[in-house]
């Protein structure tokens, strides 16, 4: 069921109509829809079944505050990459104790603020971290919980830009390492090992490459617990799929069925980083058609949304579907590029389209609710998007949209 649905042919999210919110509100507009977090993160939940786990959500997919809150209240995890991210997950009512840290270049104020904060877990991408969490763990008398990231050198068959899990990659520590990094690690004073973790990529459609990963961890575990050190906690890292166009990635029930078959009677604690697969296809973005520019070779469609509030079309050539809010009868279907205002060539949301529209006119950009408001910019100088959340019949600011002003704030001219 998706709650994003046409009634009396306007596009709505739960029971508010779009166009009425880009009236009210404005576009480019971010609307995101509660019923479809909640379920998505609670799918899950529920494929986690008996077993000991934690979801947490990867920060990085939508950091609204809004967003944030309503995971936290159903009890969600969160992974973070940042001393940002923590500051937002505990602004945001999350706990600490839920959080997991990742990342390949944690600064030592941030492994600090973590251990101050009380955090679940670091996930450590190299030698050189593990060494530095020890030494700010120890002069602050206090002990890092640890996991260690491993790249077990796997294709994960998808963008090069968000494969993370090949030896080239600059993410976690070779699987050829991975004991002897444990070995060191229960030799330093400030670290305790907890977990094995890893990450192999974003956006995976099928679960070949998850199943090839979790085989060689459980592995090192078995190797590991050889060598007289037990893990508590294996970490699967996020990465499931969702449909854009017309991708069949697994459910979170298929691929928890297969990790419950490979972990079988192991006391293990699962953990799961999802963020796309909650995210995306819980939002959209709300842009209105400026102008049409009809041409021998090319029809554009110029919309008010570009590049800087939605990149993934210009960074990845990906692909997101775009529909208009409410049928047009009067106007002709044409092919369209639907591009922005930004003066680049690589600012388009989606091409060829099929559309038939007119100027002022409110489109859809569907499954903009992962990496869509989090990677925009102030670039052309644009301000920032508003965020909706939708609740039922509600619909609540989450994020104002940026004034002109503050584009400027905290900048300063030369002294005359
Ligand atoms: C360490 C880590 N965990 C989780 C995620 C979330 O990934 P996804 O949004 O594909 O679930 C990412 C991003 O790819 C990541 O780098
Ligand atoms: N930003 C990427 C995903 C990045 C994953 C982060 N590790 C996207 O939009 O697809």
């Amino acid at each position: 069921m998706d709650y994003f649905n046409y009634q009396d042919g306007t596009l709505c999210a739960e029971q508010v109509s779009l166009a009425s919110l880009a009236k009210e509100h404005g576009t480019p507009l971010y609307v995101y829809s509660r019923a479809t977090i909640e379920r998505h993160w609670q799918a899950f939940n529920v494929a986690a079944g008996e077993r000991e786990h934690l979801i947490c959500y990867a920060v990085k997919a939508n950091s609204n505050l809004g967003v944030l809150n309503l995971l936290a209240r159903l009890g969600s995890g969160f992974d973070i990459v940042s001393g940002g991210e923590l500051a937002r997950v505990i602004e945001a009512g999350g706990d600490p104790s839920k959080v997991v840290f990742s990342g390949v270049g944690k600064t030592a104020d941030e492994i600090a603020q973590a251990l101050d904060a009380g955090i679940f877990c670091f996930n450590v991408e190299s030698q050189s971290e593990l060494e530095r969490i020890s030494e700010v763990a120890t002069a602050r008398g206090q002990i890092a919980p640890i996991s260690l990231r491993i790249n077990p050198d796997i294709d994960a068959k998808t963008h090069p830009y968000i494969s993370t899990g090949l030896k080239e990659n600059k993410f976690g520590i070779a699987y050829e390492q991975a004991l002897s990094v444990y070995q060191t690690a229960a030799s330093l004073p400030g670290i305790e090992i907890h977990g094995v973790d890893c990450h192999i990529g974003s956006q995976l459609t099928e679960l070949a490459p998850f199943i090839e990963a979790v085989d060689k961890l459980l592995l090192l575990i078995d190797q590991l617990a050889d060598v007289g050190i037990s893990i508590a906690h294996l970490d699967v890292g996020g990465g499931l799929g969702v449909t854009y166009h017309d991708e069949v990635p697994p459910a979170p029930s298929e691929y928890a069925k297969v990790l419950h078959e490979r972990l079988g009677s192991r006391n293990i604690t699962l953990l799961f980083e999802p963020g796309r697969a909650i995210m995306a296809n819980a939002g959209v973005l709300l842009t209105k058609v400026e102008y049409l520019k009809l041409g021998q070779d090319k029809n554009f469609a110029l919309v008010d949304a570009a590049m800087n509030d939605l990149i993934r079309p210009a960074l990845y050539g990906a692909w997101q579907n775009i529909v208009p809010v409410q049928q047009n009868q009067q106007a002709p279907e044409r092919e369209y590029d639907v591009v922005g205002p930004v003066c680049e060539t690589g600012d388009f949301l989606g091409k060829s389209r099929k559309l038939a529209i007119q100027a002022h006119d409110i489109l859809a950009v569907r499954s903009a609710g992962a990496y869509g408001f989090v990677m925009s910019s102030n670039y052309n100088s644009r301000p920032r998007a508003a965020e909706i959340l939708v609740d039922g019949e509600q619909a609540y600011v989450v994020r104002e949209r940026e004034t002109r002003p503050s584009l400027w704030l905290g900048e300063h001219l030369l002294p005359s």
